[in-house]
């Protein structure tokens, strides 16, 4: 269980985190959005211990972050934004060194190592990490992240410049995590992605929490559903009624923005002589609510 309360980070005199306060289960994604410079970086930084909080509180598992960061780093994996890897190792020799760092003997690295490049699809056939491309470099640094089997992941934008295939089995991955009854932060440009894996999602503006909640709620804060009513008309020349209307690949198109609405739509246009032929509706999307919020 994560427990942020009040969360400020003052760069000089430049308030990056502006009293973020959030709370967050165990085994649940959260994804931290926002446009660029909103304090996404900041935030996960100060969760994975990097940086202290100008003041606020962060509780993970009861400890308490900003005075026992140890405590935290021993079951927490990060990613940063951009992973800077030991280019001329090998991914075994790297993986191996990680898992040395965190204590682990050499029979738990061999299994850990060879666990983790099934499950990433990494085929690293003894070549040096300088020669990956980004898309396995990205992977092995996910790797790295959890040869110590922490229940935490902290991931900055971990499918930032990755083709679409790639950053889809990395997303997968990430979902699969939670499978395991890992808890992942992670923040990202993609929001499609962000709809698709995250429990929570968190939307930073200007380094305040402008928005948060699961996809549903957070519908429901950035105006509801629409409803798109598709129909056609026996004379087009001979048309008429009340119901605002578009003219939408030979037929026409109106919206309803309630039930209430769609239903007084749909009777005038049947009364007009229209014929309904299909009503989809349409939720705002994390990219509209995030345009909507402005920078
Ligand atoms: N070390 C620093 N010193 C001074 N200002 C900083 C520092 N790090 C970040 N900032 C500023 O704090 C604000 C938040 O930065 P942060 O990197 O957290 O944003 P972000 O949401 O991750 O942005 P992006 O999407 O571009 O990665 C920005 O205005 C940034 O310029």
């Amino acid at each position: 269980m994560i427990t942020a309360r009040s969360l400020v980070k003052h760069y000089g005199d430049f308030p990056a985190l502006d009293g973020v306060t959030f709370d967050l289960d165990d085994a649940q994604i959260l994804g931290v959005i926002g446009h660029n410079g909103a304090g996404k970086t900041t935030l996960l930084k100060i969760m994975a211990g990097l940086i202290s909080p100008t003041s606020g509180n962060l509780e993970i598992d009861g400890v308490d972050v900003v005075r026992h960061p140890l405590d935290l780093k021993r079951n927490l994996g990060y990613l940063p934004e951009e992973s800077r890897l030991y280019e001329t190792m090998t991914t075994d020799a790297y993986l191996s060194f990680f898992g040395e760092i965190y204590g682990l003997s050499k029979a738990a690295i061999r299994e850990r190592r060879e666990d983790l490049l099934v499950s990433l699809a990494l085929e690293p056939n003894g070549k040096k990490i300088g020669e990956f491309s980004k898309g396995m470099k990205r992977k092995v640094a996910i790797a790295r992240s959890l040869m110590h089997d922490p229940g935490l992941l902290i991931y900055d934008e971990p499918t930032s410049g990755l083709d679409p295939m790639t950053s889809r089995s990395v997303l997968e991955y990430v979902k699969g995590l939670r499978e395991q009854g890992k808890t992942v932060i992670f923040s990202a440009h993609n929001l499609f992605q962000v709809e698709e894996a995250c429990d929570l999602v968190l939307i930073l503006r200007r380094g305040k929490v402008v928005a948060s909640g699961t996809i549903p709620e957070l519908r429901e804060t950035f105006g509801s559903i629409t409803y798109q009513i598709f129909f056609r008309v026996p004379d087009p020349a001979a048309f008429a009624t009340s119901v605002t209307c578009t003219a939408e690949n030979g037929g026409y198109l109106a919206e309803a923005r309630s039930v209430e609405e769609l239903n007084r739509a749909t009777a005038a246009l049947a009364a007009d002589g229209a014929t309904i032929e299909r009503i989809e509706s349409h939720y705002p999307t994390l990219e509209e609510m995030l345009l909507k919020i402005g920078r």
